[in-house]
């Protein structure tokens, strides 16, 4: 029989983790029988499956082991280990709710808007007029697939049965080093030296990772309990936790110390073997670090933000969260632990994830489209006889950018291109968008004779305008152009090509998205994508809807209103990404710095009554920040019938006086 190569591509793979063509045999047999020789199912996802099945192995071994020793020490007398982990793969979503709700907020029965300040007038605020309903919406609303629901990720007592001790504070992480090098050699950041108390605990109190002296642990470790993780060996003693493996070669040791997390109401300890399960499922299938590329102060740092995670469950009502019963409580109350591989369902150039680690909401409820969708009677002018040769560059070949002079679709930013030859974006134009959006002036304000949105809160005696942001366009070259699609004045519509990610950011905010990897300065992250919809039908839709979700998502396509006299409701235009939208409607609001800014961009259609709305950094963003967006949110505009949402943004600029006010209050009742 002929040998299959795919047997030697997984060997490999395998092979990049540190496991054996001998360890993984069994289990690819195995796989292979169970999937009756279907490969795909095995190669998918970087061998995801066959990373799981060897792992799943490797414990039912080690718990067979601990089983006949505990069976030979004790008579047998165990309580049976409870299931770690349950990975359900290409779970459905619960149906959605009217797809109205999400425009309403929840608690005060009021349209919550985002408004912008340059704006003036957001979206929600638009409707609140006498104007009756006029149409039904009838929006399809399709669930996200791929959903991975794991549940039981639970502090849970260890494999053995036997519960960690009361006070546990501590993880460690020892590995095999050499004779002589018991002490860490380099300085990474998060990684200090430290002594330890004679409990073995951690002299340094600041939440870091830091190496412990091997003889106090030595001592420390005569009377543990030992739990097996992974390939080390896990210890749980006086208050801390040691994993690990001995060897002839000795052992470097890594403290994970969580004190200042257990005065946390809602943290227990959580299970180790979790924490390893789950960085092996974000390094592996998620980030796919693994390779070169992997850094290993990033995977300790990683490896302490996942022990916080799974730490933290709902329902833990004491920070004595140790005791088995306690954790039996807790596994009862905790809600599920979500991830999705990739939200956007294959319609990206890049897969983006979703990670919910405490589980505290509820899944978001919407269809993932990479680019904007008429709704129903929205005006969009699409079509080549529309762009004149002044507004494109049909002379030009291959990269606009590299040609001695800039070509026609440069007018718009003032004969230079926004772009740098990296794809980002210039400097100066930054500069200038940012100031236009942080400190407005006068003349940066245009008045339109009758205004779209004063005119759906009152058809026929509209209030006058109350004033629209002249924003500055970025205009890219399109098909009329006789540039390539890797042309540098294309990068918006070339669509997101940076590693994201939504996760819970635990806030107050609901879900919100982080980068993986460093983004510089000026870096196109992502658009706002939703269903263009008019004044009107927007309008419609927060009629019809009843309230539940405290979430909105529309937003004023109003950048140009102010140039005409009058526009029509069809091209007086909104985004909605309640219901189709892509990973923009995730980003959520933070007062003045915030990190990304929103700037208009001409693509397809030169008039600007539609445009794309594209994120951009303003400043150098760190792998795993949140990226966050200033609405623009006058939340002073207390004569305002919409109520916009309490801000959580932790900003020291935050606008949100009411949210100050408490805080303020907060802090002296803690004083
Ligand atoms: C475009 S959505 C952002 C994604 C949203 N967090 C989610 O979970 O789907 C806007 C909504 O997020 C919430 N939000 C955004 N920024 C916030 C902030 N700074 N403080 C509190 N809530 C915020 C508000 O409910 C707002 O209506």
């Amino acid at each position: 029989m002929a040998f299959n190569p795919r047997f030697d591509k997984a060997f490999s793979f395998m092979e990049t983790l540190g496991i054996s063509d001998n360890e993984v045999q069994p289990v690819l047999i195995n796989l292979l029988r169970v999937y009756e020789g279907n490969w795909e199912l095995i190669e998918d996802d970087n061998y995801r499956t066959l990373v799981d099945a060897y792992f799943d192995f490797e414990k039912d071994k080690g718990a067979e082991c601990e089983r006949k020793a505990d069976a030979s020490s004790d008579g047998g007398e165990k309580s049976r280990r409870e299931p770690l982990w349950v990975d359900e793969d290409h779970q459905d979503l619960p149906s959605m709710n009217s797809p109205s709700q999400t425009l309403l907020c929840a608690e005060e029965n009021k349209i919550s808007p985002m408004i912008s300040r340059q704006k003036l007038i957001g979206p929600s605020q638009t409707f609140m007029g006498d104007i009756k309903p006029k149409t039904s919406l009838q929006a399809s609303h399709k669930m996200l697939s791929e959903v991975e629901k794991i549940s039981n990720l639970l502090p849970m007592a260890a494999k053995d049965g036997r519960s960690y001790p009361e006070n546990a504070t501590s993880a460690e992480l020892c590995l095999p080093v050499e004779k002589g090098h018991e002490k860490p050699r380099t300085k990474k950041p998060k990684i200090q030296s430290t002594s330890t108390n004679h409990n073995g605990l951690s002299d340094a109190s600041d939440g870091n990772l830091c190496a412990k002296s091997l003889s106090t642990q030595d001592q420390d470790m005569r009377n543990n309990d030992v739990i097996s993780v992974s390939n080390n060996k896990s210890t749980a003693y006086n208050g801390n936790i040691t994993i690990g493996s001995s060897s002839s070669l000795g052992e470097v040791k890594i403290y994970l110390n969580c004190d200042s997390a257990l005065g946390q109401p809602n943290f227990s300890i959580p299970n180790l073997d979790l924490v390893m399960k789950l960085m092996d499922k974000m390094y592996l299938c998620l980030y796919k670090r693994v390779g070169p590329q992997v850094c290993m102060a990033e995977l300790l740092d990683e490896l302490c933000r996942t022990y916080l995670k799974l730490g933290y469950g709902k329902g833990s009502t004491s920070k004595h969260a140790n005791s088995h019963s306690q954790q039996c409580v807790n596994q009862g109350e905790r809600k599920p632990f979500h991830f999705i591989s990739d939200i956007t369902k294959g319609s990206e150039k890049v897969k983006i994830s979703l990670i919910g680690e405490n589980g505290s909401e509820e899944l978001p409820k919407f269809n993932y489209i990479p680019s904007n969708i008429i709704y129903q009677s929205a005006i969009v002018s699409i079509s080549l006889a529309r762009i004149s040769d002044e507004g494109c560059c049909s002379d030009c070949s291959g990269d606009c950018l590299s040609s001695p002079l800039p070509c026609a679709c440069a007018q718009e930013t003032g004969g230079e291109y926004a772009y740098t030859p990296q794809g980002l974006l210039k400097e100066e134009f930054l500069k200038a968008c940012v100031s236009m959006k942080n400190e407005p002036l006068d003349h940066h304000y245009v008045y339109c004779q009758e205004c779209p949105l004063e005119k759906s809160k009152n058809e026929y005696t509209p209030d006058p305008c109350k004033g629209h942001m002249v924003r500055k366009f970025i205009k890219e070259c399109w098909r009329k152009c006789g540039c390539d699609m890797n042309c540098g004045n294309r990068i918006v519509q070339r669509g997101i090509a940076c590693k994201l990610q939504v996760f819970l950011t635990g806030q107050g905010k609901g879900w919100g998205i982080r980068t993986l990897e460093d983004l510089p300065k000026g870096t196109f992250v992502c658009e706002y994508v939703g269903e263009i919809l008019t004044n009107m039908e927007l309008y419609d839709r927060i009629m019809q809807e009843s309230v539940k979700d405290r979430h909105t998502y529309p937003l004023t396509l109003d950048a140009d209103w102010g140039s005409e006299k009058g526009l029509k409701d069809e091209e007086a235009l909104c985004l909605d990404a309640t219901n189709n939208g892509n990973v923009g409607r995730f980003i959520n609001h933070r007062c003045y710095d915030a990190n990304l800014i929103d700037i208009p961009v001409e693509i397809e259609s030169p008039d600007h009554h539609y445009y794309h709305l594209a994120f951009f950094t303003n400043r150098k963003v760190n792998a795993y920040e949140e990226l966050t967006w200033d609405y623009g949110i006058d939340f002073e505009d207390h004569d305002h019938p919409i109520k916009a949402f309490r801000c959580c943004c932790g900003s020291v600029f935050c606008y949100d006086k009411k949210q100050k006010g408490k805080e303020k209050i907060e802090n002296q009742g803690n004083v």
